[in-house]
């Protein structure tokens, strides 16, 4: 298997260029830049990421917005995820689009946002997702396929019946970023590394080694 491992390919193809001294002052803006460059280059499911907390633990979710006041993800409350989070804040996310060989590394603090906005998020999912996510069992062991299609076609009945009904533990996340680094392969293995810290004063860029 080693063998096997090690003829495979990595940064294969073209990739595009990454010029740190044009890099905008804030991050998310570089970072919507980037995403908008995956989404051109044909790279699926850019806005997957992995959202790594404490435990530790780690799992790929969607990002459901950017902004200056950071990266934005939903959840349940009760799943696994969320109740570690509110036992403690800290989050990295990781962003890897190999058709560039670019990672952007997010580190910093998940705060839930107010009820009436994780309402919102909730109700703009579509009927189906909205299905499962009331059912609030995630990741507990499941006994069959027969109890999980039973569960999911009640919760349908249910969300059909009273459209405006909103999971109460349904929460929208705001990942406020301390750091984020900007990650471009190169063939030769002169990879580009930004990092961009957020100070007092806002924030910093420095290069790093790769
Ligand atoms: C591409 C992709 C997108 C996903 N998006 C979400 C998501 O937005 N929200 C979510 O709760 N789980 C999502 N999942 C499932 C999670 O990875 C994970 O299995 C689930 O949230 C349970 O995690 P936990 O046990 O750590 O709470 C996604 C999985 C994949 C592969």
């Amino acid at each position: 298997m080693r063998d096997y491992l090690r003829r495979l390919p990595v940064f294969a193809g073209d990739l595009p260029s990454f010029d740190p001294a044009a890099a905008p002052p804030q991050p998310h803006t570089l970072f919507v830049e980037w995403l908008m460059a995956a989404v051109d280059a044909g790279v699926r499911e850019p806005h997957a990421m992995t959202l790594s907390t404490a435990g530790p633990h780690a799992r790929v979710l969607i990002l459901k917005n950017v902004g200056e006041s950071g990266w934005q993800f939903a959840a349940h409350a009760a799943s696994p995820k969320g109740q570690e989070l509110a036992r403690d804040s800290a989050v990295a996310l990781t962003f890897y689009w190999s058709l560039q060989g670019r990672q952007i590394r997010v580190r910093g603090h998940a705060h839930p946002e107010p009820a009436a906005t994780s309402a919102a998020d909730f109700l703009a999912r579509p009927e189906g997702s909205r299905a499962e996510a009331s059912l609030g069992c995630q990741s507990r062991p499941l006994t069959d396929r027969a109890t999980l299609d039973r569960a999911v076609t009640e919760a349908g009945r249910r969300i059909a019946a009273d459209p405006a009904f909103v999971v109460p533990e349904w929460t929208l996340y705001t990942v406020a970023a301390e750091e984020v680094e900007f990650w471009q392969a190169d063939k030769q293995r002169k990879h580009t590394r930004l990092r961009y810290t957020r100070g007092p004063g806002g924030w910093t860029r420095t290069l790093l080694w790769p």
